[in-house]
């Protein structure tokens, strides 16, 4: 039999290669359970393999040495060559090839390509009509168009009712007349919008003799298809640096009266006749669709950066040696030290959490979709409810992790070579973009309120909320229980979410009861709803890491992930154990036999640290960073990667003689005088 840990290789750095030997189990079977099947988990290797012998899709240099221009080119550049060798390396009708590819050859700082592959085409698939998708869609999947989702403007993000931008219809011309009449009104974000696109959906208000029908969506070409010049009547352009995504050029649109065809409104669901009538679409929210197929998938994307920093941490704290636990002994790897684990570890067992979730909630998201097309539209308040709590709790806590993954480098972590500054700015985009993470958690508690008021007139509710009518136990006994049995553990959880949400329902009814207007009392109780929201997603990852455990059949990979398991039900429940101690669900005493658990846990996983990560099955190529490499070397890497800095092209800068020389020689002129 080989090795278990399917990284180890001859002239690694001992000290990591320690780790690896002691694996408790396959590294390869574990990235299967990750990547939810044996086959997805052989595929990313062999598109890593065939990448990596395709010397023009390597990086030129170390991207954090590239200015902005160089990093737009870069990828435009590389997208250029993956055309070539697209149909060699995946398969294309499958996203989660199509992401790999994407993250090994360009990285997460975006591509020209990014919102059309993550947005243009899922918007028209789903909301154009057959004769709509010939004209655009087969060209986009052949990308002989490049497209864009334009719904953002300067003064109007999250509030999409109030999206200045207008389509007027003309019914003397059958047209729609879009129109930005104000600089707030300008379309401020998309990505790619700004130099790579000559397509958009642009999300704008519908106006039918003088007549407001909220915001639908509308193919705009933006620019010509040879020369790429904007078009009359419209400002296009690029909205500057960002925190990151520099190589994305997210951009801005202004619309002057431009005047489209009626067949440019999107109209699988909805119409607009020649006359002018309007008819509703089956569902009034059915044109929200590609933001939900974003937020559908964004817990993979986040579970992706969170293992990318920790892969990066755990294996740089295996090679790094500071300090003694025995003063006797040599110095340690920092990753003895029982704070780096606590530190570390409880952001392992979240990554694999989010991507458990993740994979419940795409399978949701693509029952939907498929409902949707025959109109069916039953459970979109489900998934709009699921979907908008995850992306909201997981892009936060992955924004915690990926910090004290920055934080547990110490210096190094603080340089660029560690690569986890750009993972933080590209990860935490995700608290922003796809619905502001508090306007999200309240659209959930907007479905969570309305289960406590079924559930308080007597009905019995069912599904994701279903916990709302189950019996529950004034005392938890979690501490009464055997090892691995983790019903208690859940239960807790169910409590502590169950009183949350009565809390803020209570507050609520007691605040319309005194006669306060419905969204004054709202906003007066919105903390209290958005805790109830936060508990009610928690408790789900937690229940989907339990019924993924559940599922594993190989012995050892249940085992290590029943560990995982036991160590996050453990700080997940210490993290929000106030509530549970308020209404005395939990005593002091068993918030002992919870740390006492937390603790076992830290041992227990400590052995199998580096497989854990390791199991992401994260290259080099990928990750980009010099601390993160899967061989240990770190230090002597440090030293090349520092040559690349255009600084240290000469020995002395022209500034020496421009600023610090003369500032000097006044200095020493002045000391003699
Ligand atoms: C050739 C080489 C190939 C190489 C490969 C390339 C591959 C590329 C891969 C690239 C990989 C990665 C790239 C990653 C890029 C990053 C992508 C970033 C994208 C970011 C894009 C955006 O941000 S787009 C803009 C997003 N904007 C928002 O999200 C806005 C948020 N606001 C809203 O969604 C809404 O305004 C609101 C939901 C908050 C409110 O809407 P509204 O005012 O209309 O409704 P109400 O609040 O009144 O609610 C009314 C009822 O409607 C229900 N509702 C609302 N939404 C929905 C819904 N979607 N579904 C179902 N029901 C919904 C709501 O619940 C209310 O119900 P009731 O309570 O019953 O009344
Ligand atoms: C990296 C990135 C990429 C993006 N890509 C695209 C794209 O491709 N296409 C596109 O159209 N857009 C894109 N966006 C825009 C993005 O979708 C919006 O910025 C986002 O939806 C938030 O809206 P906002 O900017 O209006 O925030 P605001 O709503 O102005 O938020 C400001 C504050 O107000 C609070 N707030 C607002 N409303 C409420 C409320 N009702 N209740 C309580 N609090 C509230 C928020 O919680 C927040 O604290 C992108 C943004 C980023 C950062």
């Amino acid at each position: 039999m080989g090795n278990l840990n399917k990284e180890i290789r001859d002239g690694d750095h001992p000290d990591i290669t320690e780790e690896r030997l002691k694996s408790t189990f396959d590294t390869h079977k574990m990235a299967a359970q990750i990547y939810n099947s044996q086959r997805a988990a052989d595929r990313r290797n062999e598109i890593t393999s065939a990448v990596l012998k395709i010397p023009e899709l390597q990086d030129i240099k170390p991207l954090p040495f590239l200015s902005r221009e160089e990093k737009v080119e870069e990828a435009a550049r590389k997208i250029g060559i993956l055309s070539e060798h697209l149909y060699d390396l995946v398969n294309v009708n499958d996203g989660a090839e199509l992401y790999h590819l994407n993250n090994v050859v360009i990285g997460g700082e975006g591509n020209p390509l990014a919102l059309h592959g993550v947005m243009f085409i899922p918007v028209l698939q789903a909301q154009a009509t057959d004769e709509q998708k010939k004209k655009w869609l087969y060209r986009a999947m052949k990308r002989e168009i490049i497209g864009t989702y334009a719904q953002t403007e300067m003064g109007h993000g999250s509030n999409l009712r109030k999206l200045e931008t207008t389509a007027t219809y003309d019914k003397a011309t059958e047209e729609f007349v879009l129109n930005s009449p104000t600089t707030t009104s300008m379309k401020w974000w998309p990505g790619n919008l700004g130099k790579s696109t000559n397509y958009a959906v642009v999300v704008a208000t519908l106006i039918i003799n003088e007549k407001d029908y909220g915001p639908h969506s509308f193919m705009v070409q933006l620019r010509d298809e040879n020369t790429h010049k904007p078009l009359p009547n419209i400002e296009v352009g690029d909205i500057g640096p960002k925190m990151a995504y520099n190589a994305t050029d997210n951009g801005f649109l202004k619309l002057n009266h431009l005047r489209i065809p009626r067949t440019n409104m999107l109209m699988k669901h909805v119409k607009v006749e020649k006359d002018g009538t309007y008819i509703k679409p089956p569902h009034a929210k059915m044109s929200y669709s590609a933001m939900v197929h974003v937020r559908a998938h964004m817990n993979n994307t986040m579970a992706y950066f969170l293992a990318s920093s920790l892969t990066i941490a755990v294996r740089y704290s295996s090679i790094r040696r500071q300090g003694h636990i025995n003063p006797k002994e040599p110095e340690v790897k920092v990753l003895e030290y029982q704070t780096q684990q606590h530190r570390l570890f409880p952001h392992i067992a979240r990554a694999y959490a989010f991507s458990f979730a993740g994979a419940e909630t795409v399978r949701l998201y693509e029952k939907v979709k498929k409902d949707m097309e025959s109109g069916e539209t039953e459970l979109m308040a489900d998934l709009h409810a699921l979907t908008s709590g995850l992306k909201s709790v997981v892009t936060y806590l992955t924004m915690q992790g990926i910090e004290q993954a920055r934080q547990s480098c110490g210096g190094h972590g603080y340089s660029m070579a560690s690569y986890i500054s750009e993972i933080y700015g590209i990860a935490i985009g995700g608290c922003t973009y796809e619905g502001e993470n508090m306007v999200m958690l309240l659209q959930l508690a907007r479905y969570l309120m309305k289960a406590a008021k079924a559930v308080k007139e007597g009905k019995k509710v069912e599904g994701l909320v279903g916990y709302l009518s189950a019996p529950d136990n004034r005392h938890s006994l979690i501490d009464r229980t055997p090892e691995k049995s983790y019903d208690t553990y859940l239960k807790t959880f169910e409590h502590i979410a169950r009183q949350q949400i009565f809390r803020a329902f209570d507050k609520l009814e007691k605040m319309l009861t005194s006669g306060l207007p419905h969204s004054e009392a709202w906003n007066k109780c919105s903390v209290e709803l958005t805790r109830a929201s936060r508990l009610h997603t928690r408790l789900f990852i937690a229940q989907a890491f339990a019924r993924r455990v559940h599922d594993v059949v190989d012995f050892h990979i249940k085992e290590a992930l029943d560990d995982l398991l036991h160590l996050h039900l453990n700080y997940e429940l210490l993290d929000v154990a106030s509530y549970a101690l308020e209404d005395g669900h939990l005593c002091g005493e068993q918030m002992n036999f919870i740390r006492s658990e937390l603790y076992r846990s830290l041992g227990k996983i400590r052995p199998n640290a580096v497989s854990y990560v390791d199991a992401w099955e994260l290259s080099d190529m990928e990750l980009r960073s010099v601390l993160g490499r899967r061989d240990g070397h770190v230090y002597e890497n440090l030293y090349k990667w520092a040559q690349n800095s255009s600084l240290n092209r000469t020995d002395v800068l022209p500034v020496f003689e421009k600023y610090l020389k003369p500032l000097m020689m006044s200095a020493r002129k002045n000391s003699k005088l």
